[in-house]
């Protein structure tokens, strides 16, 4: 579920200069927002899905005509506000992208209701729900955490701040911070520390996306640090998306930790070569899940 989905613009430029003027070497445009790039990304994987979204105005249409034209299964719930857009310049020549997220609009009771009833519906009939991305800005956080506790399937949170710290109590099956969420909610700059106290603020699982660097998994029972084989340059945006994507196949199919996170990262880093969020480049997918180093690192304590 995408509570607060996007028309995505990525502008490719050589490289971004605060107070420059920028000419636009390529531009691609389509439906977005986090919850809307895992499901592209599964879907790329042969796998079903349904992207849950409000969307209204210009921006919903769109959102809605090019999520058809993907093949992607959806359910657009319709509001009066007009749908966002989110604006990522990415420089070529230093791989670097810029991001401009617009807030989006706010929701009428009414409008989050039908969407909630739909999520609690769909997503429960669903081998794993995803709730991805910011809420619509007078969403209580928690609301939020309402609608994951009547969702009965296994299910994944990738907020941050408030929605992400409230999301906790609803004991997600897996949370997926990166490095900056991780330290801005719990105070922790070591990215374990952080997990572990995520653990015993609720999540049953954390995975922390580390850039470059892969991810950090605290499981419960032990821990895994997986790690690309390669370094890629390209455009970063959305490489989280596809960390989500393969841990909700990887949760859907009860497949064992390291299999997720060896496809987590091969993804992640295949995503980073392809030009947009949602896609991932398949030769840099098959290669990087042949060279990912996966380690076991100590079985964390916490309580709870
Ligand atoms: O919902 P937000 O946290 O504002 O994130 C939205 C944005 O994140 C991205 O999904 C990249 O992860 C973009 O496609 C863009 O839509």
């Amino acid at each position: 579920m995408t509570p607060n989905p996007a028309w995505d613009v990525t502008y490719h430029v050589g490289s971004v200069v605060p107070g420059g003027t920028h000419r636009v070497r390529a531009v691609a445009e389509r439906a977005g927002g986090k919850g809307v790039n895992v499901a592209r990304i599964l879907h790329s994987l042969g796998h079903d899905v349904l992207v849950s979204a409000p969307a209204g105005g210009v921006h919903g249409e769109l959102i809605r005509d090019d999520l058809t034209a993907s093949g992607l299964g959806h359910a657009i719930i319709p509001i009066r506000g007009e749908s966002r857009r989110t604006v990522t310049a990415v420089a070529t020549d230093d791989g670097e992208a810029t991001l401009f997220n617009e807030p989006g609009p706010e929701l009428g009771t009414g409008e989050w209701a039908a969407f909630a009833a739909h999520v609690v519906d769909h997503g429960s009939r669903a081998s794993a729900a995803v709730f991805s991305g910011s809420l619509p800005r007078n969403i209580d956080p928690h609301s939020y955490t309402a609608l994951l506790e009547q969702v009965h399937a296994p299910s994944i949170v990738d907020a941050s701040g408030h929605t992400l710290e409230s999301a906790l109590a609803a004991r997600p099956d897996i949370v997926k911070p990166n490095a900056d969420e991780l330290a801005e909610l719990t105070g922790c700059r070591d990215p374990l520390a952080g997990a572990v106290a995520l653990i015993e603020r609720g999540a049953r699982a954390v995975v922390a996306s580390l850039g470059p660097d892969g991810l950090l998994a605290v499981t419960g029972d032990t821990a895994y640090r997986a790690v690309p084989g390669e370094r890629v340059r390209g455009n970063p945006t959305g490489a989280g998306d596809s960390v989500v994507a393969a841990l909700a196949a990887g949760l859907a199919l009860h497949e064992p930790w390291p299999h997720r996170l060896r496809e987590a990262v091969a993804l992640s880093a295949a995503t980073v070569a392809a030009p947009v969020a949602g896609e991932f480049d398949q030769d840099s997918y098959r290669r990087q899940l042949a060279a990912v180093h996966l380690e076991e690192i100590h079985a964390p304590r916490h309580h709870g």
